[in-house]
C-alpha cells in the first residue's frame, strides 16, 4: 500500500519523475504545433491585409491567383491536418501506462492517506489550523493546504464520525475560500452537517442563513433549512451559542477511558507516570546473565517492575541492521491482524512486515544469542524474526502479543506445542523523526524509538496466564519511517529460566494490584 510504507512511496515518487518527463514532451510537442499554427495564421492574415489593400486589382495578377489557390488548397489542408493531429499521442500513451501501474495510488489510497492524517490529528490532538499551515506537532514541514484540500479532509472526517475535526477543517477551508470561491456553498453545507452533529443549533441556523444569502436560488438548501427549523430540539438551542473544541476534553478520571483513548493519551504524552510512580525505576549496567557481559555489560533502563519492562540501549549494530535491510528488500507485505477466526488487513495495523527464519543468516543467530543474554530465556524455539516498517501515519493499535484461548482454539497459532508468547523483545532499527513510539497504556510508558535499542517485556504472568497489563501499541508516525524487529519467545523450554509459579498470580485484577500497591505505598510513607 501507498500509505503503509515510506519505502513504497519512494518508488511511486520515482515514477512521477518519469510522468513529468512525458508531460514535458507532450507540452513541447503541442507547443511546436501551436507555434507553427500561429505562424501560418500570421502569414495568412498578412496576405489578406495586402489583398484588401489592393482591392479587386489583386486578382488581376496571375501570380496572386496562383497564390490564393495554393493557399486555399494545399496550405489550408496542411493547417487543417495539423489541427486534426493527435499531437503528443506518444507521451500521453506512456503517461497513461505509468498511471496504470498496480503500485500507483488509487482513490482508496487517497482516502487512506487522509485517514492517516486524521489519525495523527486525533491521536496527538493536533489542530487543523496548524496542520493546514504544514506545522505537525510543532515542526514546520513547509507545506500549505488549500481550501479544496481542507474540504476533502473535512468530508472524510465527517463520514468517519469525527465531527469536531471536520468542523475545524471546514473553518480552515472557509478561511481560504478566496482561493476558490465556488467552494463556498459546499463548505457551508458541510459546516451545517458538522454543527448539527455537534448539536450547535445556533451555529447551524447562522450557517444556513449565510448559505441562503450566497445561494438564494437553491431549493434544496431552503428545503433543508425549513425542515431543520421544524425540529423541536432545535428551537431550544437556537439562542445558545456554543464553542466547539477541536478535541473532546480529557476525562479527569482515567478509569473512564476506553482502551483506545488510554492508548492515544499515552502516545500523546498526556498519560504518563508521575515522578512518585517513577522513583523506583533504575537504570544501570547488567552483567549477570552471561560472563561475557562482564566485558560488555548491557545498558538497561527499567520501565516497569511488574510486569517486567526493560529498555536495553545499544544492543544491535549498524552492520547488523545493514544486513537486515538487505535481507528484507522486496519481501515486505502489508501486515494483517488476527480476528477471532481469521487474519485480515485492517486499519488498526498499517505497516509492512516479513518473517525471516534465523537459519537464513548468521546475523539473526548472533542477535538471538544477545537476546538470550538480555532476557535470560532460551531462544531455541522462538518464532521467526519479524521485521516491520511503518510509513507516515502507520501505526498498530493497542493489543496484547500473547494469544488468547480463542486464538489457540481457532487454530491461528503456529506451533501450538511451543505454548504462548512468554516474552517479547522489540528492537528499534531506526530512529523516527516524529511520533512512532511504543505506548503501554496500563504502565503509562511511552517508548520513543531509539535506534539500536530494544524493549523487553514479559507477556505472561508467572503462572502462565496472559498479562493484560502488557497491552501496548505502536503510535502513528508523524514524520519519518520506523523499522523494528520483533522477537517473540515461547513458553516451551523456559521452565528452568522462568519457573512457573504454582499459584495463579493473574487472579488479582489490575485494579486490585494497583490498590495493593497504593496501600503499600501509604504504609511505607507512614513508617518513614
Ligand atoms: O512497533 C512497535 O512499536 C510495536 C509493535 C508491536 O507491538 C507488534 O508488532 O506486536
Ligand atoms: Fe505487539
Amino acid at each position: 500500500e501507498f500509505y503503509s510504507s515510506v519505502h513504497t512511496m519512494t518508488k511511486v515518487f520515482g515514477y512521477e519523475q518519469k510522468m513529468l518527463q512525458h508531460m514535458q514532451k507532450f507540452v513541447a510537442d503541442n507547443q511546436s504545433k501551436l507555434d507553427f499554427l500561429r505562424a501560418r495564421l500570421r502569414e495568412f492574415e498578412q496576405e489578406r491585409t495586402e489583398a484588401q489593400h489592393w482591392g479587386t486589382a489583386y486578382f488581376e495578377s496571375p501570380l496572386n491567383q496562383y497564390l490564393l489557390s495554393k493557399r486555399l488548397t494545399v496550405d489550408w489542408r496542411r493547417v487543417q491536418n495539423l489541427m486534426y493531429a493527435d499531437t503528443g499521442e506518444k507521451p500521453l500513451e506512456r503517461l497513461l501506462k505509468l498511471r496504470q501501474r498496480p503500485s500507483m495510488p488509487d482513490a482508496s489510497e487517497l482516502e487512506g492517506a487522509i485517514d492517516g492524517l486524521l489519525r495523527l490529528q486525533y491521536v496527538y490532538r493536533l489542530e487543523a489550523k496548524h496542520l493546514a499551515k504544514g506545522i505537525l506537532d510543532g515542526v514546520n514541514h513547509g507545506t500549505q493546504l488549500n481550501s479544496e484540500h481542507c474540504v476533502d479532509i473535512a468530508r472524510l472526517a465527517l463520514r468517519d464520525q469525527h465531527p469536531r475535526l471536520a468542523h475545524a477543517w471546514l473553518l480552515e477551508a472557509k478561511d481560504r475560500v478566496f482561493q476558490d470561491p465556488k467552494l463556498q456553498p459546499q463548505i457551508l453545507a458541510l459546516l451545517v452537517q458538522a454543527k448539527a452533529e455537534l448539536a450547535d443549533f445556533r451555529g447551524v441556523n447562522d450557517t444556513y442563513q449565510e448559505l441562503l444569502r450566497i445561494h438564494p436560488a437553491s431549493e434544496e438548501h431552503a428545503r433543508n433549512y425549513e425542515e431543520f427549523m421544524r425540529n423541536h430540539a432545535v428551537k431550544a438551542g437556537l439562542y445558545e451559542s456554543k464553542t466547539i473544541e477541536e478535541h473532546a476534553p480529557i476525562p479527569e478520571d482515567p478509569s473512564k477511558l476506553d482502551e483506545f483513548e488510554a492508548y492515544r493519551l499515552t502516545c500523546s504524552g498526556h498519560s504518563r507516570l508521575t515522578a512518585r510512580e517513577e522513583r523506583h525505576l533504575r537504570c544501570g549496567y547488567m552483567t549477570e546473565t552471561h560472563p561475557f557481559l562482564l566485558l560488555a555489560p548491557l545498558k538497561a533502563e527499567e520501565l516497569s517492575h511488574d510486569p517486567l519492562l526493560v529498555l536495553y540501549h545499544d544492543v544491535i549494530y549498524q552492520s547488523e541492521i545493514d544486513v537486515i535491510r538487505q535481507l528484507t528488500t522486496n519481501r515486505m507485505a502489508r501486515a494483517m491482524v488476527t480476528l477471532t477466526n481469521q487474519s485480515t488487513v485492517s486499519n488498526v495495523r498499517t505497516s509492512q512486515i516479513t518473517f525471516i527464519a534465523k537459519t537464513e543468516h548468521e546475523v539473526l543467530q548472533t542477535i538471538d544469542r544477545r537476546v538470550a543474554d538480555m532476557t535470560n530465556l532460551n531462544m531455541d524455539y522462538a518464532e521467526d524474526h519479524q521485521f516491520a516498517n511503518y510509513g507516515i501515519g502507520g501505526h498498530y493499535g493497542q493489543h496484547m502479543d500473547w494469544f488468547t484461548e480463542t486464538t489457540f482454539d481457532n487454530g491461528l497459532v503456529s506451533s501450538t506445542e511451543m505454548g504462548n508468547r512468554i516474552a517479547t523483545v522489540l528492537f528499534y532499527l531506526s530512529d523516527v523523526t516524529q511520533g512512532g513510539g511504543t505506548a503501554f497504556p496500563y504502565l503509562k510508558q511511552h517508548l520513543r524509538p531509539k535506534k539500536y535499542a530494544a524493549a523487553f517485556w514479559h507477556n505472561l504472568h508467572a503462572a502462565g496466564r496472559g498479562d493484560a497489563r502488557t497491552q501496548h501499541g505502536a503510535c502513528p508516525i508523524i514524520a519519518g519511517s520506523k523499522w523494528v524487529l520483533n522477537r517473540w519467545i515461547r513458553e516451551f523450554v523456559q521452565s528452568d529460566r522462568r519457573p512457573c509459579l504454582l499459584w495463579d498470580d493473574s487472579l488479582a485484577t489490575y485494579a486490585q494490584i494497583m490498590e495493593l500497591a497504593k496501600n503499600q505505598e501509604t504504609k511505607k510513607e507512614a513508617s518513614s
